[in-house]
C-alpha cells in the first residue's frame, strides 16, 4: 500500500543514506553520551538507599526479593505509616544503561545480575543447546526480573482468572482483579487513556508503544487481516484476540522496572528499610507455634537474623521461593529429610512448573534493507544510537526488536474472527521481530547453542529479515523443581518437562503452520522474502514439512521466553497439591506468604510481568484489610 511504501522510504533515507563520518554525527554522538549520563545520574539518584539491618532488629514485615511483585509489594506496605517493612534483596543497584530496550537480551550476559539458571539436560527438547541444556535467566538486582525483561505487557485473558476462581480461588476472577491492572497501570498510550473501564492512569508502571516501527511490522498485521484475523487495537482491553502493535513498560524511551516504578518514588520514606546484596538463606519458624518468627541472611560474608512482628512474605520469584520454602522445611517430606531438613510441613513445593515455549526457528531474509540489523544499529555514525542518545527515539526504544503480537486461537483457524465468541481464548501467540536471530551473536549466546546450531545461524550474519515465534500459551505439560543440597547457594535442578504432554506439540505446529500462512499473504508476498534455513541437526531424516519434521524441529530449538511460574500453587487449603491458599497463606505456617509468580495455579496469557505486579497489588491489599490497615495509608 502506499503508507507501506511512504514509511519504507523514511525508513530508508533516516537510516541508510546518512552520511556515516559526518562531523555533525560525531557530535551529536559525543552530546549523546553527556545526555545519557546525566539522566543516569539522575537515575541513581533516585534508587533507594542500602541500609543494613543490626542482628536482632524486628521489623512488622519482612518481604523477601525485590523482584517484579517484591518491590511493588514493600512499596505498598510502607505507605502503612505505622509500620516498617524490611525487603531484602540479593542483587544490588539498577542503573539507566539497563533500561535501553533494544540491547534488553545482553543484560543476560552479566553474572552481577543475572541467577544464570541452567535447566537439567534432556534427550526430548533443548537439543539444539550444548549438553541439551536450557538457560534461565532470572534477574538478580534491585528489580529483578522487571530489570532482564523484554518489557512486552500483557495483562493475560479474562478467562485465566476466572478459571483460577472456578478453582476455587476466591476473589480472583477477572472482575475481582480488573482494578489492580488498573491502579498499577499509567497508559501512555494517547488513544487508549480515555477508556476509564479497562485502563489506569495514575498508576506507577508506564505503558506506552514505540512510536517507530519497521515497515514489515505493518504487513504483519495486514497479514493477519487478510487471513481473517480483527486487528486489535488493545489487547489488554476488552479483546485479546487479533494482530495488534506490542505495549511496553517504558516511559520516555526506557524501561520501567519494579524498582523504577515502585521503589524510586518510595526512596524518602522512613519506614521502608532496604538491604541489598543480601541473600535470605530460610526463614525462621516457631515450630511450636508454627509461626514464622524471621529470616536468615547473609550479607558481606556476615550471617544476620531479623524478626518480623506481623509477617514474612517471600516474594524470591519462582526458583527462589520454592527453593527458600523447601529449605525452610516446607516440601516434599521425603526429600527434605534426606538432605538433613527438619520437615515442618510436607507440601507440594516445586511441582507444577510451567512455562510458555517459544519457537525461534522460523525466519526470513529480506532483500530490501528495511529491518533492524546488528551491524547497523551498532555503528555510531549511523543514526540509530544518536537519535536514542539525544531523543530517546528510533529503533533503540523497541525492545528486543519486538514490534508486534498475535493472539490466536489454532482450533479455530477457519472463523478466526469468531473465536472469541467460543469463550476459549487464545492458545498461542504470534510474536513479530524485526530483527534476523541469526544476525548477531547475542541471541545463539544466551540460548546456549551448540556449535553446529550456530553455524546455520552464521550464515545469515549481515542479512535484513525478520521472525515470526509462535508460542505455546496454555501448556499442559508439568515440571518440576528439587532441591539438590542443604543450601541457599546450591542452584536447584530444574526440569520444565517440555513438550512431555503431545497436545503441546500439536499446538505448537499449528502456530508454526499459521506463521508461515502469514508470510504466503499478499501484504507479505510485496517483499522479496526468503525463508531461512529450517532444517535442524537431527531432523534430515523426516519429510520436510510434515508433523515429525516440526515435532523434531520443535525439539531442538525452542527456548523458554522466561515465563515460569506455579511452583507455589495457591489452591484451596482442601486441595492436597495447593502451597498457599487464596490469600497467599502458606499452609500450615503461621505468618508467612508467598506472592510472586510462583503461585500462579494455571499459567496465564501472554507475559506475566504485569500479572505478577497485579498479583503483588492484591496481596498488599489483603494483608493491610487483615491487619486493618485498608483504609489507612
Ligand atoms: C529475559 C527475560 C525476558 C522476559 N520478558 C518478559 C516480557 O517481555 N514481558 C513480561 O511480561 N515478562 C517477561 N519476563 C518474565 C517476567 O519478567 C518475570 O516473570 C517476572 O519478573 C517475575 O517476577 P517475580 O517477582 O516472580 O520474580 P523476580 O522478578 O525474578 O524477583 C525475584 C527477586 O528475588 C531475589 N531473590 C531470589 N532469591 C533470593 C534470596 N534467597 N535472597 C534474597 N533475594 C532473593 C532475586 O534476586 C530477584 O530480585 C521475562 C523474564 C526474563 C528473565
Amino acid at each position: 500500500t502506499d503508507s507501506l511504501r511512504e514509511s519504507v522510504d523514511r525508513y530508508y533515507n533516516i537510516y541508510h543514506n546518512a552520511s556515516t563520518l559526518s562531523w555533525t554525527n560525531k557530535l551529536k554522538l559525543g552530546l549523546g553520551v553527556l545526555n545519557i549520563r546525566r539522566d543516569n545520574q539522575r537515575f541513581l539518584s533516585e534508587e533507594i538507599p542500602d541500609r543494613t539491618p543490626r542482628f536482632g532488629f524486628t521489623f512488622d514485615f519482612i518481604v523477601v526479593g525485590a523482584g517484579t511483585a517484591g518491590a511493588t509489594l514493600a512499596a505498598r506496605l510502607s505507605e502503612i505509616p505505622q509500620v516498617k517493612v524490611l525487603l531484602i534483596e540479593a542483587g544490588s543497584h539498577e542503573n539507566l544503561l539497563m533500561g535501553v530496550p533494544l540491547v534488553a537480551p545482553f543484560l543476560q550476559l552479566d553474572d552481577n545480575i543475572n541467577w544464570k539458571y541452567r535447566m537439567k539436560s534432556s534427550k526430548k527438547y533443548c537439543l539444539g543447546m550444548k549438553d541439551n541444556s536450557c538457560s534461565m535467566p532470572r534477574g538478580k538486582v534491585l528489580g529483578g526480573s522487571s530489570v532482564l525483561n523484554y518489557m512486552i505487557a500483557t495483562r493475560g485473558s479474562a478467562e485465566d482468572y476466572d478459571r483460577w476462581a472456578e478453582m476455587g480461588n476466591d476473589g480472583w476472577a477477572y472482575k475481582d482483579v480488573l482494578k489492580y491492572f488498573k491502579k498499577l497501570e499509567s497508559i501512555d498510550i494517547p488513544e487508549l487513556r480515555s477508556d476509564s473501564l479497562y485502563r489506569g492512569t495514575d498508576g506507577p508502571v508506564h505503558i506506552s508503544q514505540s512510536t517507530f516501527r519497521t515497515p514489515l511490522a505493518a504487513a504483519f498485521l495486514e497479514a493477519g487481516k487478510e487471513l481473517g484475523y480483527p486487528l486489535v487495537m488493545d489487547y489488554n482491553g476488552k479483546d485479546m484476540i487479533g494482530f495488534s502493535y506490542v505495549q511496553n513498560t517504558i516511559v520516555n524511551g526506557t524501561r520501567v522496572s519494579s524498582n523504577r516504578a515502585y521503589l524510586h518514588p518510595a526512596r524518602d520514606r522512613k519506614n521502608l528499610h532496604v538491604t541489598l546484596e543480601a541473600t535470605v538463606k530460610r526463614v525462621l519458624i516457631d515450630r511450636r507455634e508454627n509461626q514464622a518468627i524471621g529470616v536468615e541472611f547473609t550479607k558481606n560474608g556476615r550471617d544476620t537474623i531479623v524478626y518480623a512482628r506481623k509477617e514474612v512474605i517471600l516474594c524470591a520469584g519462582t526458583i527462589g521461593s520454592s527453593q527458600l520454602l523447601m529449605l525452610s522445611g516446607i516440601g516434599p517430606a521425603k526429600r527434605l529429610t534426606e538432605l538433613g531438613i527438619k520437615v515442618v510441613r510436607d507440601a507440594s513445593v516445586g511441582k507444577n512448573l510451567m512455562d510458555h515455549t517459544l519457537y525461534v526457528g522460523l525466519a526470513w531474509t529480506i532483500k530490501e534493507p528495511l529491518t533492524l540489523h546488528f551491524f547497523e544499529y551498532i555503528n555510531p555514525f549511523k543514526s540509530y544510537i544518536t537519535d536514542y542518545l539525544l531523543k530517546r527515539s528510533g529503533p533503540f526504544t523497541i525492545p528486543c526488536g519486538i514490534e508486534a503480537v498475535a493472539f490466536i486461537n489454532t482450533i479455530n483457524t477457519t472463523r478466526p474472527r469468531e473465536s472469541n465468541d467460543l469463550n476459549i481464548g487464545p492458545n498461542v501467540e504470534l510474536i513479530f521481530t524485526g530483527i534476523l536471530p541469526n544476525g548477531d551473536f547475542i541471541l545463539p549466546t544466551v540460548m546456549n547453542l551448540k556449535s553446529q546450531v550456530r553455524q546455520i545461524w552464521e550464515k545469515y550474519i549481515g542479512s535484513y529479515g525478520f521472525m515470526i515465534s509462535p508460542i505455546v500459551m496454555k501448556p499442559k505439560s508439568r515440571g518440576w523443581i528439587t532441591l539438590l543440597a542443604n543450601d541457599i547457594n546450591v542452584k536447584p535442578e530444574i526440569v520444565p518437562n517440555y513438550f512431555d504432554d503431545p497436545e503441546d506439540v500439536k499446538t505448537m505446529i499449528a502456530g508454526i503452520r499459521i506463521a508461515i500462512s502469514l508470510v504466503q499473504t499478499k501484504a507479505m508476498q510485496a517483499f522479496d522474502l526468503r525463508m531461512a534455513n529450517v532444517m535442524y541437526p537431527g531432523c534430515e531424516k523426516y519429510e520436510y514439512d510434515s508433523d515429525a519434521f516440526w515435532e523434531c524441529t520443535i525439539r531442538t530449538i525452542t527456548n523458554t521466553i522466561y515465563h515460569i511460574c506455579g511452583t507455589c500453587k495457591m489452591s484451596p487449603r482442601e486441595d492436597p497439591t495447593a502451597v498457599v491458599d487464596p490469600r497467599l497463606k502458606v499452609i500450615g505456617v503461621r505468618g508467612l506468604r508467598v506472592a510472586d509468580a510462583s503461585i500462579m495455579p494455571e499459567i496465564t496469557t501472554g507475559h506475566p510481568n504485569i500479572h505478577i505486579h497485579m498479583i503483588a497489588e492484591k496481596a498488599a491489599d489483603m494483608i493491610k484489610e487483615e491487619w486493618g490497615y485498608l483504609n489507612t495509608s
